[in-house]
């Protein structure tokens, strides 16, 4: 499909202000002429202020919630929040979220269009009772207790708000026990099933706790140019920091926290402009972010929450030493100075060693059986020949074009080994009358972007992607996703089938087996049996066969039930090196029953910076 000419970037389309009313124009015009759409950076800690106020909030400890600032008279706005009266760039002006785009609109605009366009009977409404059940494991020292609700843990006024405008009404399993543990300081590395709210559970807390920390120490000595961010997050593709991105503005809307995002692919002078009018919370893909400190436009020594997303997959060789160079080589305060969060579905225990430099007596969480998380996801297995894939495939989507309600849409998402397999695939479906783009590391950043768009949007209702697109995308409707490719390593799968069945809906898993995949077939057999899915009889006899039990990159390989997506490497007594199986054990409490041997660490782990990766 080609794409548009009309914009760079999603980010730039939805950062660009309105127009500035006449009467603030005028007032620019008297006041600081040169720079009307450039207002002057107040940093978080002012902003709260009434005009008469001088008064600095107390510093918070690291052990303790500091209490919440008064939410100030907004002229009769309920519920106004932590804004402040008048006082930014000037007193009595407009406070610059006055100006603010509502990021909600595109939401209600969405909502008011989908009875149109999709099938209601696909993925509809929101149902975290499928996540009653799912266990839970923490470890740690003094681990903070759970809540049950949003108006137990004391988020503020505004974020709250937020929350409503959202429809968040109650917390996700691993938003109930990782906010309280977050907000009381605490490192974090946390573990639970894919479209569980992962994003909120960490941007919740760092929203909050900018809105209430100590003055921001902004040292100048970088120059004018440095943008000093307060929090940062780190995610592995583009397409998913801008989708934290736009989380992040919901949820900091009219609290004053300025989210701000930088991506490769896209053009570095707008992110630049972005950056000079001020930035508290930073969200970024490493590559560009070292290029932005490389030029020393940002610098990291005012950082006080670090996130990654995708923790496992950021601590892999393709994204570790651009990480540890972020983290441990630049400015950022170390740990115990900063608060570190990270997150993911899955959690080698490889990577979990790898992740303790970065973190100090943190809790490690583990929300849910690998099961639980795919149980809402109907998962199929069928063995399909290399040749036959395509005509497969026609059958499958022709099927589902029969099933689906008159004139209503699902989208599938399809995954590929390769760019050049998906470029072909998208071709071929084109022209055998099915819509279809692609994403993947060899198009343009437009051409992603406008891919992803018309996916979302249902224009081409099927999307040919390598794993670009597994991780972390939240596309609502993703009804079916086809592994037309198996990847070689389960955790791979288990992202990849994560786009569907996300906030409690369900979902459903196809994946074309064949010789080519069989080191895959004991791992998966177990994925499935864990999920409560119907194991095929000849998968079974595959992964039976020693040969085929867990060669590869199957991490997950070796004995056990009930498994999470990781457990804490602390809890095993061979932790030391080399030892037991990664997973493994009961699904709660003890620490017992790692079996097996983990072939994680042999080498040959997907996505390596040299390695022929579908990655960016
Ligand atoms: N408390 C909540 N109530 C209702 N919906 C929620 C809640 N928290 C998150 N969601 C919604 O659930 C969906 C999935 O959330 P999110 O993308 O954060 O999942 P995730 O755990 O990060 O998934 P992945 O592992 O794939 O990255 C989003 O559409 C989000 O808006």
């Amino acid at each position: 499909m080609a794409a548009p000419s009309s914009h760079t970037s999603w980010a730039d389309v939805a950062d660009a202000d309105p127009a500035p009313a006449p009467a603030a124009v005028a007032a620019a015009v008297v006041n600081d002429p040169p720079r009307p759409d450039r207002p002057s950076y107040v940093p978080p800690h002012l902003r709260n202020r009434s005009a008469g106020s001088a008064a600095a909030p107390p510093p918070s400890s690291s052990s303790s919630l500091p209490p919440p600032r008064a939410a100030p008279d907004l002229g009769g706005r309920p519920g106004g929040g932590m804004g402040r009266v008048g006082g930014f760039g000037g007193g009595g002006g407009p406070r610059r979220w006055d100006r603010e785009p509502n990021p909600f609109a595109n939401d209600e605009a969405a909502a008011a269009d989908e009875p149109e366009v999709f099938d209601a009977h696909q993925n509809t409404g929101i149902n975290f009772d499928a996540y009653e059940d799912i266990p839970v494991e923490t470890s740690g020292r003094e681990v903070p207790p759970p809540v049950s609700t949003f108006a137990e843990i004391d988020l503020g006024e505004a974020l709250n708000e937020n929350i409503r405008r959202c429809k968040y009404v109650r917390p996700t399993p691993v938003q109930r026990y990782a906010i309280p543990i977050s907000l009381a300081g605490r490192d974090l590395m946390a573990c639970a099933q894919t479209g569980s709210g992962k994003t909120a559970a960490f941007c919740f807390p760092i929203v909050s706790g900018i809105m209430r920390g100590p003055p921001a120490q902004r040292p100048q000595r970088g120059g004018m140019r440095t943008a000093y961010p307060l929090a940062l997050i780190l995610s592995p593709t583009r397409e998913l920091s801008m989708q934290i991105h736009e989380e992040a503005k919901k949820f900091s809307y009219q609290t004053g926290v300025r989210v701000v995002v930088a991506y490769g692919g896209a053009p570095i002078t707008q992110q630049l402009r972005e950056l000079e009018r001020g930035v508290d919370i930073l969200v970024a893909t490493p590559g560009r972010l070292v290029d932005l400190l490389e030029r020393a436009r940002v610098a990291l020594q005012s950082v006080r929450f670090l996130a990654l997303d995708e923790a496992d997959r950021m601590l892999d060789m393709g994204f570790e030493p651009q990480v540890r160079r972020i983290v441990e080589q630049m400015d950022m305060p170390p740990p115990g100075a900063r608060q570190t969060m990270l997150f993911s579905a899955t959690f080698p225990k490889e990577i979990q060693r790898m992740a303790s430099d970065f973190l100090e007596n943190y809790i490690f969480l583990a929300v849910g059986r690998v099961g639980s998380s795919t149980d809402l996801i109907a998962q199929r297995v069928e063995f399909v020949q290399e040749a036959d894939k395509r005509s497969h495939l026609m059958d499958l989507l022709h099927a589902q074009r029969d099933g689906a309600t008159q004139g209503k849409s699902t989208l599938t998402l399809v995954f590929v080994e390769t760019k050049r397999g998906a470029d072909s695939l998208e071709h071929w479906l084109c022209m055998n009358g099915f819509p279809a783009t692609s994403i993947h590391g060899d198009r343009n950043q437009q051409e992603r972007e406008y891919a992803l768009r018309s996916f979302k949007s249902g224009q081409t209702p099927i999307l040919v992607a390598t794993d670009v697109a597994a991780r972390g995308l939240d596309i609502p409707h993703v009804a079916h996703v086809v592994n037309f490719d198996l990847p070689n390593d389960i955790d791979d799968y288990v992202h990849r089938i994560g786009r569907t069945g996300r906030a409690g809906k369900s979902g459903l898993a196809t994946a074309f087996f064949n010789e080519n995949n069989s080191s895959m077939a004991r791992s998966l057999a177990e994925l499935m049996q864990e999920s409560n899915q119907e194991v095929p009889a000849w998968l079974s006899r595959y992964a039976a066969r020693p040969s085929y039990g867990g060669g590869g990159r199957n991490r997950r390989s070796g004995g056990g039930s009930s498994r999470f997506g990781g457990r804490d490497f602390r809890r095993d007594s061979s932790s030391g090196r080399g030892g037991g199986d990664y997973y493994g054990g009961g699904s709660s409490g003890g620490a017992g029953g790692y079996a097996g041997s983990s072939s994680y660490g042999g080498g040959g782990y997907g996505g390596g910076a040299g390695a022929p990766s579908a990655w960016d």
